[in-house]
C-alpha cells in the first residue's frame, strides 16, 4: 500500500521578489507502507524543500502530495495543523525537546494533545522508552542527559502516535557515531515491529546505509536511486559511489570510518 505519493512537484522560491529560484522541479516519489526511505544529495540541492512539503509546513508551487490518501495541497490550515498532529512524526537534527518538561513529558505530548487516556498513554510511552533504552532517564530533563538519549526520546514521540508518516531531518547530524548507530539500529527495529513509514534526509553514508532505499537529488531533481539487498556494507559502498559521480567532491562530505 503506498502511504507517500508526490507528483509534478515543483517549489520555486521568490516569485514574488523577482529573484526566482526553482528549489524542485518536477519531482515524482512513491512510498510504500513499512519502507525506510533516504534522500541525499549536495547541498542545496532541495532536500530541505523535499521535506519540508512532505511536512506540510510549506506548499509546492506545483504538483500534489498524497499523505495515506489524503491529497494535503488541498487542506487548508486548520485541517493543516490537525493532520500534522495526528498523522505525521517529526524528528529533527536539534532534537526540539521542551527543556521545561520532562523526557517523559515531551515523548508524552502528541498523545497528551490528542486527550487519550491515561493508562494507553503509560503503556505505549513504557514500551517506546524500553525499546529506545531510555526508561531510564525519563525523569529527567532533556539538559541532564546525553545527545544520543534526547534524540532517542525525540524518536519515541515521533513514534508515539503510530503516525502514517515519519520525516526525519539529519536526525544524527548532532550525534556521535555510537549514539547514531544505537539510533539507527532502535529505529529499524521500531520500522519493522509497527510497519512505520519513514522518510529521511542525510548526508552521512552510515546513517543512510540503514535505507530500504536512498534516493539522490541534485539541483531538485531526481538524479539516481539505490535498493538496499539487506546487506548494510553493500548499500554504503553503492552510496558512496554515487556521491563521488553526483558531486565530483563538490558540496558533499567526505566518508568517514563512521560505517
Ligand atoms: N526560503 C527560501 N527562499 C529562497 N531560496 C531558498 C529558500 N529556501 C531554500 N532556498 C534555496 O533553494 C535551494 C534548495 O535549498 P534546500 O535547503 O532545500 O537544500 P538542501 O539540499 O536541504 O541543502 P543543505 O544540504 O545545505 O541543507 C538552495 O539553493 C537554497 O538557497
Amino acid at each position: 500500500m503506498k502511504i507517500l505519493e508526490a507528483k509534478n512537484v515543483t517549489k520555486i522560491y521568490g516569485e514574488n521578489a523577482g529573484a526566482v529560484y526553482r528549489a524542485l522541479d518536477s519531482f515524482d516519489l512513491e512510498v510504500e507502507k513499512g519502507e525506510f526511505v533516504v534522500i541525499m544529495g549536495p547541498s542545496g540541492s532541495g532536500k530541505t524543500t523535499l521535506l519540508q512539503l512532505l511536512g506540510t509546513i510549506d506548499r509546492p508551487s506545483a504538483g500534489q502530495i498524497w499523505i495515506d490518501q489524503e491529497e494535503v495541497s488541498q487542506l487548508n490550515e486548520n485541517q493543516l495543523a490537525d493532520f500534522r498532529r495526528k498523522r505525521l512524526g517529526f524528528i529533527f537534527q536539534d532534537f526540539h525537546l521542551l527543556d521545561a518538561l520532562s523526557l517523559k513529558e515531551n515523548l508524552i505530548l502528541p498523545m497528551v494533545l490528542d486527550k487519550r487516556p491515561v493508562d494507553e498513554i503509560d503503556r505505549r510511552c513504557n514500551q517506546l522508552a524500553e525499546s529506545l533504552g531510555i526508561a531510564e532517564v525519563l525523569h529527567h530533563r532533556p539538559f541532564e542527559v546525553s545527545g544520543g538519549q534526547k534524540q532517542r526520546t525525540a524518536a519515541a514521540r515521533a513514534l508515539i502516535h503510530r503516525p502514517s508518516l515519519i520525516l526525519a531531518d539529519e536526525p544524527t547530524g548532532n550525534l556521535d557515531s555510537k549514539s547514531a548507530h544505537s539510533l539507527m539500529e532502535s529505529l529499524q527495529r521500531l520500522k519493522t515491529k509497527e510497519a512505520g513509514t519513514v522518510v529521511m534526509v542525510t548526508h552521512d553514508p552510515a546513517t543512510a546505509s540503514y535505507a530500504d532505499r536512498v534516493i539522490f537529488i541534485k539541483d531538485g531533481k531526481a538524479f539516481q536511486e539505490v535498493r538496499s539487498s539487506g546487506d548494510r556494507s553493500h548499500l554504503y559502498q553503492q552510496i558512496i559511489h554515487v556521491q563521488t559521480v553526483l558531486g565530483g567532491g563538490e558540496g558533499i562530505d567526505i566518508p568517514t570510518a563512521r560505517f
